[in-house]
């Protein structure tokens, strides 16, 4: 099975997605926020507002892989289940006793029952029975695995850069087990056997809403609030060194939740046309860092549009703004109106709720597919976050 990417836009093939689930019932007003929450979402709801958006996907002609069933399945192997309870049990909250009780809980579950402890977390009361110090004191609704409540998001834990896999390296606590999960199915399922791993949890921090693949051998990389400038210089060595690209774009981006990473205020929708958001497009810098001999170089900085245009070899990057005025742009910003996935040039999902957004992308030429949020989008995230292409048509160069 051929597993490849080296743009944004060519056609979608495969993609992973993550159907929320349990993990979502675990959000609280005390914990939503630092469970990277800005809201408690209605789950069924929200399943519902999934399954459109995977079934918009599948009419397309999209494969659509589901994160649960491939760790499921990645869990039949002895040696991933054992890494992935592990994972879990080196928690230092736990203690002695506990640790044990509740690896011979985990012992107990099938693949399925496994994956949904991983995925959901555990509660204390669910564990029913137990014993010693760290049990008893501990409350009934306290955690005793955390949900990962985010893995909604699938494009952050890994992406694909040509044929190799990136496991990213993530920078919130709440969500630096995702990436375990993601790695283990690579380096487990049969799907994935043989595939090379460019990058690996541990490494400095990386995020995949922070990679885009503008053009075969470009790729730009935002660094704010997840991805820092050695997790940016470290993609640029692993991508130099494996001729997966020539040139990486370091592109700094506020480190606030609203522009948390590059897709928020960037998502491609042609081979030479971006979505962005225009209160920042102007000011956007990138540093550009090229390969060749043991140091990558590094030029600039000079304006994105212009580092980017110049990279992918092509005179403009084509530009649609974000909303009409400042103020739409700004709600519709923050609502992932930018946040764009394509499943072919031209061709784009996107949330419905940004009208004026949607809009401006279809007086320029690109088809907009809309997909209902009114409780996805409380996660922040759109259809690119929301998604892990591990299979696209390559796309010609553009220009
Ligand atoms: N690629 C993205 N923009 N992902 C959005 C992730 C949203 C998630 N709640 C977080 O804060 O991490």
């Amino acid at each position: 099975m051929v597993h490849y990417a080296d743009s944004e836009v060519g056609r979608l093939r495969t993609v992973v997605l993550h159907r929320p689930g349990r993990e979502l019932l675990r959000l609280t007003p005390r914990n939503n926020g630092s469970l990277l929450f800005d809201g408690i979402p209605w789950v069924g709801r929200a399943q519902e507002e999934h399954d459109i958006f995977a079934g918009l996907l599948r009419d397309r002609g999209v494969e659509v892989l589901y994160l649960a069933d491939l760790l499921t399945e990645a869990l039949a192997v002895p040696e991933a289940r054992h890494e992935l309870s592990a994972g879990v049990l080196a928690d230092i909250r736990l203690g002695e006793t506990l640790r044990r009780e509740v690896g011979d809980y985990l012992g107990y579950l099938d693949p399925a029952g496994l994956a949904r402890v991983l995925i959901g977390g555990l509660a204390h009361e669910e564990l029913r029975t137990g014993s010693g110090l760290v049990y008893a004191m501990l409350d009934p609704h306290d955690f005793v695995i955390d949900p990962l409540p985010n893995l909604l998001f699938t494009r952050d834990s890994s992406v694909w850069i040509g044929d190799q896999a990136a496991v990213t390296s993530l920078a919130m606590p709440a969500r630096r087990r995702e990436s375990t999960l993601t790695g283990a199915i690579y380096r487990y399922h049969p799907r994935f056997a043989g595939t090379r791993l460019l990058y690996k949890p541990g490494m400095e921090h990386l995020e995949g809403g922070d990679v885009l693949l503008l053009a075969p051998g470009v790729i730009a990389v935002g660094v704010g609030e997840r991805t820092t400038p050695a997790g940016a210089e470290r993609l640029a060595r692993r991508v130099f060194a494996a001729g997966l690209a020539h040139t990486v774009l370091a592109v700094p981006v506020h480190q606030q939740r609203a522009t948390m990473h590059l897709d928020t205020v960037c998502t491609m929708v042609d081979v030479d046309a971006v979505v962005m958001y225009p209160n920042l497009a102007e000011d956007l810098i990138a540093y550009r860092v090229t390969g060749g001999g043991d140091d990558p170089r590094v030029h600039g900085p000079q304006p994105f549009l212009d580092a980017a245009a110049e990279a992918m070899g092509i005179d403009q990057l084509r530009v649609i703004d974000t909303g009409l005025d400042p103020v739409t742009a700004e709600r519709e910003q923050w609502d992932d109106g930018n946040n764009t996935l394509a499943v072919a040039p031209r061709v784009c999902l996107a949330y419905a709720r940004n009208r004026e957004t949607n809009a401006q992308l279809e007086r320029a030429g690109i088809e907009v597919i809309r997909i209902p949020a009114s409780e996805l989008v409380s996660g922040r995230g759109g259809p690119r976050c929301m998604s892990c292409p591990v299979s696209r048509d390559p796309v010609g160069a553009p220009g």
